[in-house]
C-alpha cells in the first residue's frame, strides 16, 4: 500500500494556497496530426484506475488538511428543474461557511470557502446577491446544458447573457456528435466561438465523457478543447448515466499534462457528477498530485463539480475532531 503522507499544505487552507496567477490558455491552431496520434489503452488504464483507491491511504494526521483543501476546490452545485432563489441562497450560505465555526477553530483554521457556486442562468442574480463581498465566483452552466442541442447562435447568446449577468465562469457542453463522427474541426470551431463569447469569463468545457463512446475519443476531445482555448476541461454534466470516473480522469489529466508540456499552459480539470464521498475526493486529489503535481492542487486549476460531497467532508471532519459521526442530514447543503 502506498501512503500519501504529505498533506497538500498546512491547515491554514485559504491562506496557504499557491497564489500563482496562471496565464490563461490562449489555445492554438488545430493540430490534426497531434489529435489523431492520441490513443488510449483502455485495459491498462482501467487496471491502473482500479488499484488507485486501495493503493492510497492518507495518514490520519493529514486527512483533515486534504479534506479542507478539497472544500476549497468544490464548485458547490445545484442544477435542478425545481431550483429556487431560496435554495440558491442556502447553497451560497454554505459556500461561504462550509464548515461550522466550532470545527474550524478545533482544526485551527480561520476561514475557508468553496471554489465557486454553480447554477443555471436564471439563478445567477440570486447567487450574486447572496455571495456579495465573499469573492466566491458564480459559475453558470450554458449552451443548452445538459444536451447542448439548441441552435448554435442561441448557445452563443446564452453565454453572452450569463457573462452580462455577472457569471465569472461558464460551464459549456460540447456537441457530442462532433466527437462521435470524428468531426474535430467542427468541435474546435464551436469551442473557439464559445471561448470568444466568454470574453474575460473563464470557460470550462464539459465533454460528457459518458456519451463519447471510448477513452480514445475522450483523449482527442480533451485535446481539441484545450487547443481551442478551454480554461478547464470537465468530465460530465452530472446528468449522463455515467459521470466522473477514475479511468476518464487518467485520460483527461494526461492530456492536460501533454498539452502543458507542449504549450506551456496549464489547463484546469473538473471531475463532476456522482462524487459524494470524502474518501473519493482524497483519491482524486492524490491522483492529481501524482500525475500533474502540486500546482494543480488549487482552485484555479482543480475543481470538483458536486452537490453533496461537502456534506460527507463535513461529517468526516467532525469525526476527525470529535471521534464521532453525526447524522448526514445535519450537514445538508440545500
Ligand atoms: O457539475 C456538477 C454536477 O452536476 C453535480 O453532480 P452531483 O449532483 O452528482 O454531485
Amino acid at each position: 500500500m502506498e501512503t500519501t503522507d504529505t498533506a497538500p499544505q498546512s491547515q491554514s487552507v485559504q491562506q496557504s494556497l499557491p497564489q500563482v496567477v496562471e496565464p490563461r490558455n490562449p489555445g492554438m491552431d488545430l493540430d490534426m496530426d497531434w489529435v489523431m496520434s492520441l490513443q488510449a489503452n483502455t485495459s491498462a488504464i482501467e487496471r491502473r484506475a482500479a488499484t488507485l483507491p486501495a493503493r492510497r491511504s492518507v495518514k490520519k494526521t493529514h486527512q483533515a488538511a486534504w479534506l479542507l483543501r478539497a472544500i476549497t476546490c468544490i464548485d458547490l452545485t445545484t442544477l435542478s428543474g425545481d431550483d429556487t432563489e431560496r435554495r440558491v441562497e442556502r447553497l451560497c450560505a454554505k459556500a461561504m461557511h462550509p464548515v461550522s465555526d466550532s470545527l474550524l477553530s478545533a482544526l485551527g483554521v480561520d476561514d475557508i470557502k468553496t471554489g465557486a457556486v454553480c447554477v443555471y442562468h436564471e439563478m445567477i442574480p440570486a447567487a450574486l446577491r447572496a455571495l456579495e463581498g465573499s469573492r466566491i465566483p458564480v459559475a453558470a452552466v450554458s449552451t443548452g446544458f445538459p444536451a447542448g442541442l439548441s441552435p448554435l447562435h442561441l448557445r452563443i447568446a446564452e453565454i453572452e447573457e450569463s457573462v452580462a449577468a455577472g457569471a465569472a465562469e461558464i460551464d459549456i457542453v460540447i456537441s457530442r456528435r462532433h466527437v462521435l463522427t470524428g468531426n474535430w474541426q467542427a468541435l474546435y470551431d464551436e469551442m473557439r466561438a464559445f471561448r470568444a463569447a466568454c470574453g474575460s469569463a473563464h470557460i470550462k468545457a464539459i465533454l460528457a465523457t459518458g456519451e463519447l463512446g471510448s477513452l480514445r475519443n475522450v483523449a482527442r476531445a480533451s485535446m481539441v478543447c484545450m487547443m481551442a482555448g478551454a480554461d478547464f476541461i470537465k468530465t460530465s454534466t452530472g446528468k449522463e448515466s455515467v459521470n466522473a470516473t477514475l479511468p476518464v480522469t487518467l485520460v483527461m489529466i494526461r492530456a492536460i499534462r501533454d498539452y502543458y508540456e507542449r504549450s506551456g499552459y496549464r489547463v484546469g480539470y473538473k471531475p463532476a457528477g456522482g462524487i459524494s464521498k470524502a474518501k473519493d475526493a482524497i483519491t482524486y486529489l492524490a491522483l492529481i498530485k501524482e500525475e500533474l503535481g502540486t500546482a494543480w492542487l488549487a482552485p484555479n486549476l482543480f475543481r470538483f463539480g458536486a452537490s453533496s460531497l461537502l456534506n460527507d467532508i463535513e461529517r468526516q471532519l467532525e469525526h476527525h475532531v470529535t471521534g464521532q459521526y453525526s447524522a448526514g442530514y445535519r450537514h445538508a447543503t440545500s
